[in-house]
């Protein structure tokens, strides 16, 4: 085992890409890529996979990771010009040798910190500066915490806006069993029907079929779903 503690090991992936490993001692454990930053895998104590990777994925930088966590920035979606999601999907993280600590009254030690700054080739198509701090903690209990934190490094003072998600893709074996509450009543976007508005009309949001993509809209703030067969 090339690790320094149980807790995190830092190892290779598949086609050799940088892996580390959080484990926490009831046996929960997630893997991140430094590639995209990205949660491929999050095990509950019962070794239960709780996130879908697609088969597809070809683990080649930089073609994002499908499955798992991706992170989308500075864009989500084709909200704007950049490519769809943005970029930080496809560049490769590093780990910061010197994290903050935890606050004390936490006990939390499988735990990773990454950073993503911006490089200059990026610059050319999105002008700003900027430091992208994402915390990514296994609980003892297994609970999976992404922190993140945007700096804008811009020397001018210029500020800039963007747009973030966490890219989830969760594993579930019958998606008829699947409701999602608390987005209900809410206008939604149907992607399958060239983004035409839709409203909710149910307690929860439920899928009839493996088909189905759409955002839903709350506030500043926007969710997207797509169910997609496993594969
Ligand atoms: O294929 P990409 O760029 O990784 O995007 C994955 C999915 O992202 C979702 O946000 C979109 O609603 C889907 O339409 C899209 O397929």
């Amino acid at each position: 085992m090339a690790s320094e503690n149980v807790y995190v090991e830092h190892c290779k992936g598949v086609n050799g890409l940088d892996k580390v490993i959080l484990r926490e001692i009831r046996g929960c454990s997630a893997e991140v890529y430094l590639d995209g930053g990205q949660v491929t895998s999050w095990k509950n104590e019962f070794r239960e996979q709780l996130l879908f990777l697609s088969s597809k994925a070809t683990f080649k930088p930089p073609n994002a990771i499908r499955g798992g966590i991706q992170i989308c920035f500075p864009q989500f979606g084709t909200i704007d010009s950049l490519e769809q999601h943005g970029f930080a999907r496809n560049r490769l993280w590093s780990v910061d040798p010197d994290p903050p600590p935890f606050p004390a009254n936490t006990s939390h030690r499988a735990f990773v910190d990454l950073i993503l700054r911006h490089s200059e080739e990026e610059v050319k198509i999105w002008p700003h500066r900027y430091e992208c701090r994402l915390r990514i903690a296994l609980g003892p209990g297994g609970d999976l915490m992404l922190t993140s934190r945007i700096r804008n490094t811009n020397t001018d003072g210029k500020s800039f806006t963007f747009t973030f998600a966490y890219h989830t893709y969760f594993s579930v074996t019958d998606i008829s069993e699947v409701r999602v509450e608390g987005l209900e009543t809410l206008d939604y976007l149907d992607n399958l029907k060239n983004r035409e508005r839709f409203t909710e009309q149910g307690d929860a949001l439920t899928f009839e079929s493996e088909e189905a993509d759409f955002c839903v809209e709350k506030g500043w703030t926007s969710r997207c779903c797509r169910v997609e067969p496993l594969g």
